[in-house]
C-alpha cells in the first residue's frame, strides 16, 4: 500500500534559535512523486528525516495516511530511504544487501525470491555476488534501489540519490528511478538541490529557502509562473533574466518600463496584467525575462505584443545545438544573492556590515521596503513572500553568490546566426513571457492569484 505523507505547520530547530524549517505544510497524495529543492542548508533532509522519524519535531504534524503520527517509531512507519552515500554493508554481497531488510523482517524466511525478482527490475542479475568495493558507482546505487524496494515498503524517501556519479550516469539512473517509481506506484519524497532533476522527476516540486516553503506546483507551474523572485531564479536553465526597472505610467503617454538606457513599450490598450503595474508608478521593480523571452530580430519583425531592445554583444557562449548571447543592454541586473548559500550565522554580521555600506540591489530594494514589512508578513501568514525571501539569514558576498559573466541578459540563439563580441544587435522582448517583481520579488505580473493589496 502506497501512502498520503501529511505535514502541518512542521518546524523544526537544532539549537536554540533558528528555525531549519519553519512552519512548514505539504500534503503529498499517495502514488505521487514530490521533490523537495533548495539550495543547500534550506532544511530539505531535515523535512525527510522528520517524515522517516530519524528526526523529532519540535511543533506541527504529520499524518501518515490521515493517522498522527509524529511519535511513530521509524520501523512502524514502513518507510525505505535511499541515500546518496548510497550506504551498503561493504561485507556483504549484493544479494545479501538486497536482502538484509528482508531478513530483519522476517527473520527464518529465505528472501531470495525476492531479492532475484527485484535484481530482475532492476537488470543486476549480474552483479548479486559481488562485494560493493567490486561495484561501480551507478551499480552500487541500483543495490541501493534494490535494498530500499525488495520488501515494497509503501514510501520512498531518497536523499541525493544522484549525487555520487557522473553526469552521463545521473542522467540514466535517474531515468531508471522515475521508471521504478512509477511502475511500483509508491509515494516517493526526493531530495535535491538540482532543479534540472527535480523538473524532470517530479510530479510537483516544492521550493524550499531557509527552511520556509516558497511554492508548491507542477513543475509547469513553477516554471511558468513562479510565485516570487527566488522561485524564478532558482528553476531554469540559463537562469531567468532579472533587471531593474522603474515603472513610469504618465497620464498623458504610454505606460514604459524604464530598463537604465532603454524601456520597454507596453502595447495599448493595455493587457489586465499591465494595467495593474499602474500602481507601481514611479516604483523600482525587477523584471524577470527568461531566455526564451527575447529573440535576435529586427524591429520590422515584431509580432503582436513583442517591443525591441538592443544589446552589445559581450559574450557568446557556444553549447552545440544553440548559443548563449549575453548582451550588454545598459540594465542594471537584479540579483539574488542567497541562491546557491549555505545559512550560516556568521553572515548575519556580514548583512549589517553590507547594510551600513549600502548593500546589493535587493538589500536597497527590501530595505526601502522596510523591515516592518517582514514583520506584518510573518504575522499576517504570508512567510512566503520576498521580504522574508531576500532577508533570510544565508546572504553571502554577493560577488561571489553567482559568476555572472558580463552582460545583463542572456538570450538564446540558433548556432548559424553569426555574432560576434561588440556588435550592437537589434532584440525583440515578448512581453507576453514578461515577469515583473514588486520591491519584495513577489510576482505582479503575470498577476498573481491573490490581487495586492492596493494599500502596499
Ligand atoms: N544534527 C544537526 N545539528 C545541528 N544543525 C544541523 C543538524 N543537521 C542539520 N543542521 C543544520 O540545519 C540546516 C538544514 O540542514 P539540512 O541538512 O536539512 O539542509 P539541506 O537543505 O538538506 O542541505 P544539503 O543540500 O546541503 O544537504 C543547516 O544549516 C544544517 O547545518
Amino acid at each position: 500500500m502506497t501512502r498520503a505523507i501529511t505535514l502541518h505547520d512542521v518546524s523544526k530547530s537544532y539549537t536554540r534559535g533558528a528555525r531549519v524549517v519553519d512552519r512548514l505544510s505539504l500534503a503529498i497524495a499517495p502514488g505521487e512523486f514530490l521533490v523537495l529543492l533548495g539550495p543547500s542548508g534550506c532544511g530539505k533532509s531535515t523535512v525527510l528525516r522528520m517524515i522517516a522519524g530519524l528526526e523529532e519535531i519540535d511543533e506541527g504534524s504529520l499524518f501518515l495516511d490521515g493517522e498522527y503520527a509524529n511519535e511513530l517509531p521509524p520501523s512502524e512507519r514502513d518507510m525505505a530511504m535511499v541515500f546518496q552515500n548510497f550506504a551498503l554493508y561493504p561485507s556483504m554481497t549484493s544479494r545479501d544487501n538486497i536482502g538484509f531488510p528482508l531478513r530483519i523482517e522476517a527473520p527464518g524466511d529465505d528472501p531470495s525470491p525476492k531479492v532475484d525478482a527485484t535484481a530482475r527490475m532492476l537488470g543486476i542479475e549480474e552483479i548479486l555476488d559481488r562485494f560493493p568495493a567490486q561495484l561501480s558507482g551507478g551499480e552500487r546505487q541500483r543495490v541501493a534501489m534494490g535494498r530500499a524496494i525488495a520488501r515494497r515498503p509503501s514510501a520512498f524517501l531518497m536523499d541525493e540519490p544522484l549525487s555520487n556519479l557522473d553526469a552521463k550516469l545521473r542522467n540514466h539512473v535517474r531515468a531508471e528511478i522515475s521508471q521504478l517509481t512509477r511502475q511500483l506506484g509508491v509515494t516517493t519524497v526526493y531530495v535535491t538541490h538540482d532543479q534540472s532533476e527535480a523538473m524532470s522527476l517530479g510530479d510537483r516540486v516544492a521550493v524550499l529557502r531557509g527552511g520556509v516553503l516558497q511554492q508548491v506546483g507542477t513543475p509547469r507551474a513553477v516554471y511558468s509562473l513562479p510565485e516570487n523572485v527566488f522561485v524564478a531564479a532558482f528553476i531554469g536553465t540559463p537562469r531567468i533574466n532579472l533587471l531593474r526597472g522603474l515603472v513610469r505610467a504618465p497620464l498623458d503617454g504610454a505606460m514604459t518600463v524604464s530598463l537604465g538606457k532603454q524601456f520597454l513599450r507596453l502595447p495599448e490598450p493595455l493587457s489586465l496584467d499591465h494595467q495593474l503595474l499602474r500602481v507601481q508608478q514611479g516604483r523600482e521593480v525587477i523584471v524577470g525575462l527568461r531566455s526564451e523571452a527575447v529573440r535576435i530580430a529586427k524591429p520590422s519583425a515584431a509580432r503582436p505584443g513583442e517591443v525591441p531592445l538592443t544589446g552589445l554583444v559581450e559574450h557568446l557562449e557556444f553549447q552545440g545545438h544553440e548559443v548563449l548571447v549575453h548582451f550588454n543592454t545598459g540594465s542594471r541586473p537584479a540579483v539574488v544573492p542567497e541562491l546557491e548559500a549555505p545559512r550560516q550565522a556568521s553572515d548575519r554580521q556580514g548583512v549589517r556590515r553590507r547594510r551600513r555600506e549600502g548593500g546589493t540591489v535587493l538589500e536597497r530594494l527590501r530595505e526601502r521596503a522596510g523591515a516592518l514589512r517582514a514583520g506584518a508578513d510573518r504575522e499576517s501568514g504570508d512567510r512566503t513572500g520576498a521580504v522574508v525571501t531576500l532577508d533570510g539569514p544565508g546572504r553571502p558576498d554577493p560577488a561571489s553568490a553567482e559568476p555572472r559573466v558580463a552582460g545583463d541578459l542572456i538570450v538564446r540563439t540558433t548556432p548559424d546566426i553569426r555574432l560576434r563580441h561588440g556588435m550592437q544587435v537589434p532584440l525583440l522582448v515578448d512581453l507576453a513571457h514578461l515577469f515583473v517583481f514588486d520591491q519584495h520579488g513577489r510576482r505582479i505580473c503575470p498577476r498573481p492569484d491573490r490581487l495586492p493589496d492596493l494599500e502596499e
